[in-house]
This record gives structure tokens, sequence and C-alpha cells, in this order.
């Protein structure tokens, strides 16, 4: 029987659109609920299987994207937001009393400053940018949610669905990583040795 990965990609990916000009979030409180605007649709849309990415109750996987930091503000509730691990690159901005992450943002010297981690399911709006990927798959593992031996039906699963899996992020995302590392350490050459 196949497990949920999440419910917005257990029917099958849905499109986004794009002239979409983006919506806004709300925390899952039922009074005064956190409200977080975004100004735009969003980039790199995926499914992390990671430890500190939220994830709705029941699914395997968390679905999260990055948009432009100066497109996303914070419109009511904000007093309800506390950083969960003020250490972590990205520092998740959750509800104190619902737990959901309403943005993740990165304050350090790191290949993705500038841009916030976001879950689009928490908007009521259609049209935001489709996963791409599944990143950190084994990471399910490393948490207990899946046996080692359950783990290639997972990915079988997200193949089914259109998606690629990785153990880390994408391989556009980990050269972006990879090329600010290279240029930090002075180790980037001119030219490629190609
Ligand atoms: N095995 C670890 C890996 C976690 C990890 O490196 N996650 C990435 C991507 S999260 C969104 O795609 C990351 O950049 N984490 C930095 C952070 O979370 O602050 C695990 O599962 O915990
Ligand atoms: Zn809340
Ligand atoms: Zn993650």
């Amino acid at each position: 029987m196949p497990v949920s990965l999440h419910p917005l990609i257990d029917g099958g990916l849905q499109k986004g659109s794009s002239n979409f000009s983006g919506g806004t979030l709300k925390c899952h409180c039922k009074s005064n609920p956190v409200e977080v605007k975004l100004d735009g649709n969003v980039l790199h849309n995926h499914a992390c299987g990671c430890s500190k990415c939220w994830r709705p109750e029941g699914s395997l996987f968390s679905v999260i994207a990055v948009i432009p930091r100066d497109q996303v503000s914070v419109t009511a509730n904000g007093n309800k937001l506390k950083v969960i691990d003020a250490s972590a690159p990205i520092q998740r901005n959750a509800c104190s009393e619902c737990g959901v992450h309403l943005f993740g943002r990165i304050e350090q010297d790191h290949a993705f400053k500038g841009l916030d981690f976001v879950h689009v399911e928490l908007s009521e709006q259609k049209g935001w940018q489709e996963p791409q990927f599944a990143a950190f798959v084994s990471s399910i593992i490393e948490q207990g949610l899946v046996a080692p031996d359950d783990a290639p039906k997972v990915r079988e699963q997200l193949k089914g669905i259109g998606l690629e899996s990785y153990d880390a992020l994408s391989p556009p995302l980990m050269d972006a990583i990879a090329t600010f590392a290279a240029k930090k350490s002075g180790k980037l050459q001119e030219k490629s040795k190609l």
C-alpha cells in the first residue's frame, strides 16, 4: 500500500501557471492565524525528506520552495512567530501555537542568502510552481520514518509522480552551493578545464 508522500503530490503534480503573481500563506491556527504575503511565484519547489523542514502530519516529505526575501512580508499576527533554531543556516520562523513554519530565512554567508524557504500548501491560491524533484530522500531512513528496505519503493513512488530522487538537493542547486564555496575559497578557475 503506497504511503502518503505529501497531500500536494500524492494525486500527481498540478502544474503551476506562468503568469501567477503570488498569494498569502496562513498557519493552521483557527483564530488569529499568522499570515505571510508572497509577491510572486516560488522557485525550485521540491519535496524534502530532511529532518528540519516542516511537513503535515502523516506525510513522509515536506514540500518547500524559495522566493526572494524582498517578496515576503508578514501581514498578520507576526507576534506569534518564533525562530526554531537560530544556529541553523535556515532560520525557520514558526507559529508558536500550531507549529507550522511560515518562512525560513538565511542570515549567514550562504549561496542562498536572499531567498526565503516557504511551503505553498499554506496558501489557498492555485498556480504555484509544482515540485521539481525530491531532495534528501535517504533522510527519511535516518529519522526512522521508513525501513531501509522500503526506501526503493518510496523512490519508485516519487518517480511515478515524475519526481527524481536525490539524497542532497538537485544537481543545479548543489552546483550553485559548490560554486559559492569555490569562489569564497578562491579556487574557482576562470576557465573550465574540460
Ligand atoms: N540529513 C540532514 C540533511 C538536512 C539538510 O541538509 N537540509 C538542507 C535542505 S532543507 C530544504 O531543502 C539544508 O540546507 N538544511 C539547512 C537547514 O536546515 O538549516 C537532515 O535530514 O537533517
Ligand atoms: Zn498558528
Ligand atoms: Zn528540508
